[in-house]
């Protein structure tokens, strides 16, 4: 599979329309209500003797199907609406209707998403309306969409499923606290969006689904684009979220994790605006005794590897939630990153995929169906979507009662001047997350091919709904009502930037300082403070080369170039802060670097 179909977002050359509808209505995949409803067709004909395709006969709709043409004007009579659909019935989908699509050597179905392997961040839009626009950060990442583009996207969106043959709708819950939960109900075109968002959605019980009415909506058309005409667009891309409406929409990108982050940006809002919780992009494991800790970070730092901890329940990797009832995962499933995975560096993620798990732009062997996790033909960001189940000490259902005991900013610093372990007074926790930097590597949104010095506030910009400054507002709140202990963890370059040759921390290291912060030794050795940032590092740590502890001390480049890196990057972090400043208590501002 080194040259695959690399498709368009046109549904011209859509290769998932296949085959007749005749053919589909004996295909095998009618779920019972479909069932039912041709053996009502077929009695109508047969009392009245009408011959099928003359008066249009009485039809009896499902409960969904009625919603969904109330709500969405989805035409039920030409397009079968597949509800739910099993594991099993995705699969034969997706293997009949897309292009490229196959099963590997371990049971997962492998997809492609298309011309986009990374979100879009610059085509996010929320609706300008009156129910949430004062409450909405209107900042770098929020754009407004008037009512009326809206509705011309939506509709375009709409029309697009309707020209479908079949589409899938997926319902489950987005929070693992049932006081707190949204229902989520995802229509899409493709198969494999479908099995993806059955993954990482909380999976309701079958008695559940029978009447489950959604709070939120999500029409995924992301096979068709957007017209680049309508007023506001910058590209065929679009992904909108109206509150007011509660339903999202998304046009011309295939790439699934755009789903997961849109439901995010749901909880970002919700959580904070109606029931006062935090939203974190964070991992979340529990140890034997009770402790939580909290890894907060950006793509690609470590929240899904590091959280992945045999000695350590897993809770959930990418979206939390930190009440007054403790921590609770948004996602019923892992959204793993697979560049360069191996069973032996990540044995619980590497067992993950299998029969029913989605992988994502990998390239594989098409005899054997063997994945060459090191091939980034197609993209830096391959993924794997499975069910948290999957992961075998997984905490389910996925929450605990405790409030986090220790706090880990994750950052992935290429530079290579950040330590890789510091304690953090609270001050210090308050400037780091609200800086939320890491060198933004290649992959996981679109056009980043080198890494790049990135500030995301909260370590979470793209997803925001609020200013960040509400979210840090609560997270100081929450520190000090909690007594949680707080470190900043860099799971980058030592010994020397990217630039200057240095190489990534190795795993097996970041691993042995998480065993000394969940053991309690880190908190009892030796500490130093480290220049220009001012942190306090251990001088020692079991498992650690104590010389790689302190990047001056494990700098290999020359003095000149370490002193350089390191002004440069507390330049970069008080530059950046300067847009909080008139929002930050004295303590915080000051608790930066000093250049
Ligand atoms: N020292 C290290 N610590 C953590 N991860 C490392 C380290 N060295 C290399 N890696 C690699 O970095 C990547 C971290 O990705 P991971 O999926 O954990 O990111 P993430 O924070 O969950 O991102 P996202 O929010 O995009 O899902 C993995 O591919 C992992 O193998
Ligand atoms: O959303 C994605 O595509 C992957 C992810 O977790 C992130 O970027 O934080
Ligand atoms: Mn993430």
């Amino acid at each position: 599979m080194k040259d695959p179909v690399a498709r368009t977002a046109s549904p011209y050359t859509d290769p998932t329309v296949k085959g007749p509808r005749s053919q589909q209505l004996h295909s095998g995949h009618l779920s019972e209500a479909r069932k039912s409803k041709y053996a009502v067709l077929v009695n109508t004909v047969n009392k009245t003797g009408l011959h099928p395709g003359g008066v249009q006969p009485v039809m009896e709709h499902t409960e969904l199907e009625e919603e969904l043409h109330e709500k969405a004007h989805i035409d039920y009579d030409r397009v079968a609406i597949i509800p739910n659909p099993s594991v099993a019935a995705l699969y034969e989908d997706a293997l009949v209707y897309e292009t490229g699509t196959a099963i590997t050597e371990s049971g997962a179905l492998t997809a492609y998403s298309g011309k986009k392997t990374g979100r879009s961040p610059l085509d996010k839009r929320i609706v300008k309306e009156e129910t949430s626009e004062n409450d909405i950060w209107w900042g770098p990442v929020n754009k407004p969409m008037t009512p009326e583009v809206w509705k011309i996207n939506r509709e375009r969106a709409i029309d697009y499923l309707n020209t479908r043959n079949r589409i899938y709708v997926v319902d489950g819950y987005a929070g693992w606290d049932e006081k707190y939960r949204i229902r989520v109900r995802v229509v899409c075109a493709r198969a494999y969006h479908a099995l993806f968002m059955r993954n990482m959605l909380i999976r309701p019980s079958r008695e559940e689904l029978e009447h489950f009415h959604p709070d939120y909506t999500i029409y995924n058309a992301g096979s068709f684009p957007a017209n680049r005409y309508t007023e506001g667009m910058t590209s065929g891309t679009s992904v909108a979220i109206n509150f007011a409406e509660k339903e999202m929409v998304i046009l011309g990108t295939e790439y699934a994790g755009e789903m997961k982050k849109g439901v995010f940006t749901v909880m970002f809002y919700e959580g904070p605006v109606k029931h006062n919780i935090l939203t974190l992009h964070s991992s979340a494991n529990e140890g034997k005794d009770g402790d939580v800790t909290l890894f907060f970070g950006l793509s690609g730092t470590g929240k899904t590897t590091l959280s992945a901890d045999p000695n350590r329940a897993l809770i959930g990797d990418d979206e939390h939630c930190w009440s007054d009832r403790g921590v609770f995962n948004i996602e019923g499933g892992c959204y793993a990153k697979t560049i360069g995975l191996s069973a032996e560096k990540e044995p619980d993620i590497f067992g993950a995929i299998r029969y029913g798990s989605v992988l994502e732009n990998v390239v594989f062997d098409p005899e054997t169906r063997q994945v060459d996790y090191d091939d980034s033909t197609l993209t830096e960001n391959t993924r794997c979507a499975y069910p948290i189940e999957y992961i075998s000490n997984a905490k389910i259902p996925c929450l605990s009662p405790n409030h986090p005991t220790n706090i880990i900013l994750l950052t992935c610093d290429a530079r290579g001047v950040l330590p890789p372990i510091s304690k953090l007074d609270s001050a210090q926790t308050m400037f780091h997350f609200i800086s939320g930097y890491t060198s933004k590597m290649a992959g996981t949104e679109d056009g980043v091919l080198e890494p790049q010095a990135t500030f995301s506030s909260c370590f979470a910009q793209p997803f925001l709904a609020l200013h960040p400054m509400r979210y840090a507002k609560m997270l100081a709140d929450k520190i000090e009502q909690h007594g949680a202990n707080a470190w900043l963890l860099n799971t980058g370059w030592v010994g020397a930037g990217f630039s200057q040759g240095g190489k990534r921390c190795p795993l097996k290291y970041t691993r042995a300082i998480l065993d000394a912060i969940h053991s309690g030794e880190l908190a009892k050795v030796g500490y130093e403070n480290y220049e220009v940032f001012n942190l306090q590092v251990p001088t020692s740590c079991p498992g650690v080369p104590a010389e790689l502890l302190n990047p001056k001390k494990a700098w290999t480049a020359g003095n000149d170039s370490f002193d350089r890196e390191v002004k440069k990057l507390g330049g970069l972090f008080l530059e950046n802060f300067k847009k909080y400043e008139s929002e930050a208590t004295e303590d915080v501002i000051k608790a930066g670097p000093v250049v």
